[in-house]
């Protein structure tokens, strides 16, 4: 089945304003704090990119990257989460939050928080920019959301359909072409 690009769900211009509130509300709960922003690949990489340039100086901000895949060229969760790749970082001890673009099933997302407390940070949170709460398999506490959205493949600003899309400023719904 091939898959063509739909409407757009959430505007640039949207997003833009919403991530900068996302950035105020992590600047203020983290205010005077070290944070490890682990970024989950490769699907958070613009999320991420835009966020922690709205993260003002009074968090003591650390980047690091994670990369998992589970979704291959497909719309479905093959179900298996593996990580491809490891931060390089200790974060025993440490203020961590998890970026996400999206909790679909929520199954790497409950993988990944599990393997992050096996680590004993201090504090562990998750940010994510879009929920798609239908979907959820596995209920994971989200402690920032950008956007919750209907039960649509989407892609754009970070997010793919078998590697393609990713460059796309806004969010777009993608469904079969007939
Ligand atoms: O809640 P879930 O059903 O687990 O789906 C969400 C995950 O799936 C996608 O990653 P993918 O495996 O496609 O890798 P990618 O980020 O490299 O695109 C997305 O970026 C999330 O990481
Ligand atoms: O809707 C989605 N779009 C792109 N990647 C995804 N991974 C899980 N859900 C999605
Ligand atoms: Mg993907």
């Amino acid at each position: 089945m091939s898959y063509e690009l739909s409407e757009i769900l959430i505007s640039e211009e949207e997003i833009k304003k919403r991530v900068m509130e996302l950035g105020r509300q992590i600047s203020k709960d983290y205010a005077g704090k070290e944070l490890i922003i682990v970024g989950v690949l490769k699907g958070a990489v613009i999320f991420l990119s835009d966020l922690v340039r709205n993260i003002d100086s009074s968090v003591k901000v650390k980047i690091d990257f994670l990369a998992v895949s589970s979704y291959g060229a497909s719309t479905k969760t093959s179900g298996i989460v593996r990580i491809i790749k490891d931060i390089d970082t200790d974060i025993k001890g440490c203020e961590v939050l998890i970026v996400e673009d999206i909790m679909d099933t929520g199954l790497t997302l409950s993988y990944l928080s599990r393997i992050m407390m096996e680590r004993e940070p201090r504090g562990l949170k998750i940010c994510v920019l879009l929920d798609k709460p239908e979907r959820h398999q596995s209920e994971v506490n989200i402690d920032y959301c950008g956007f919750t959205i209907p039960d649509e493949f989407v892609v754009g600003y970070g997010l793919d359909y078998a590697g393609l899309w990713r460059n796309l400023p806004s969010i777009y719904v993608v469904r079969p072409s007939i």
